[in-house]
């Protein structure tokens, strides 16, 4: 599925992966004649590309964004899905699911950069995401019900983690469509920017973030993850354990020392 191109990008039919040489990986959905829709084809190759994240310690942080000016991601792909019996679509929505999820799971953080419209799907990919960036011309929605279906790939628990159970309520149930204002307003991207200045902006955001020791970092996301839906004490000892294995790395004495030295820490991930 994938080939390895000359420049160092691997690209799938539907997802261009293209790593940088200070470790951000940036992920494009890459199927705008189809709103960056989740085809089947295009699942696949995230979740190659997601596995080839994970493996690697030298992706310190991913961007994901979509290819074009319209669309970030308009979920399912509605067109396959009306071919399908109920097998496929459970089959299909398990594999929507699982992609999400394993793109929560990551060890490193995930910025979506919403270069457009997310529906469904679309906005569920973005929920899974440690940061979202929106472009002011971006909506948003978990139009699923509109659909006679619900939000089938984390939608239902993550959007009332982020923005409380009241509002996700009345989100989901009315399917309705929010502009990027809305969705800063309420806590659904952390920042809107003009279109034009959209990855500068998450470029920018993931190359203070790739700074930082690596293994701090995944320590840090690993300690927020894991200790949001659980008690306080439960989190301080998740926390507790997390900054332990921080303890031992060259990374620790080498932040020590670049202070020291009044000098920029060079981390390298031990
Ligand atoms: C994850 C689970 C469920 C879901 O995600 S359900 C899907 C939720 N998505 C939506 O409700 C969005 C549906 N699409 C739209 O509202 C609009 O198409 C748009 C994305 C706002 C774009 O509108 P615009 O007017 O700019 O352009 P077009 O409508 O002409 O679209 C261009 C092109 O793209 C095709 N397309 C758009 N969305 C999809 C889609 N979701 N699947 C497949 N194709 C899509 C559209 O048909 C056009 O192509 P043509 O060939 O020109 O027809 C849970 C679970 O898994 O169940």
């Amino acid at each position: 599925m994938e080939v390895l191109c000359e420049k160092g990008e691997i690209m799938s039919k539907t997802i261009v992966v293209n790593k940088m040489d200070n470790g951000i990986m940036m992920i494009t959905l890459n199927r705008p004649e189809a709103a960056n829709a989740l085809s089947i084809e295009m699942l696949e190759g995230l979740r190659d590309a997601l596995l080839r994240c994970k493996y690697d310690r030298s992706v310190r942080c991913i961007v994901i964004t979509g290819a074009g000016e319209k669309a970030f991601c308009a979920g399912a792909d509605l067109k396959e899905r009306a071919g399908m019996d109920a097998v496929q679509v459970r089959k299909t929505v398990s594999l929507i699911r699982d992609t999400i999820n394993s793109l929560e799971l990551l060890p490193q953080p995930v910025i979506a950069a919403m270069n457009g419209v997310a529906f469904g799907g679309g906005t569920e990919l973005a929920l899974a995401c440690d940061i979202r960036i929106a472009s002011e011309t971006a909506k948003l929605g978990l139009t699923e019900t509109s659909l006679g279906i619900i939000p089938g790939a984390g939608g239902t628990q993550r959007l009332p983690r982020l923005v409380g159970k009241g509002r996700a309520k009345e989100l989901i149930y009315t399917a309705r469509r929010i502009d990027a204002n809305e969705a800063l307003k309420i806590g659904l991207v952390e920042y809107t920017v003009p279109f034009a200045s959209l990855l500068d902006k998450a470029l920018d955001i993931a190359g203070q973030i790739v700074r930082n020791g690596p293994i701090a970092v995944t320590q840090a996301k690993f300690a927020i993850d894991k200790g949001y839906d659980v008690d306080l004490n439960t989190g301080l000892a998740i926390e507790q354990n997390a900054y332990e294995v921080t303890i031992p790395t060259k990374d620790r004495l080498e932040g020590l020392q670049a202070f020291k030295e009044k000098r920029t820490p060079n981390y390298i991930g031990e």
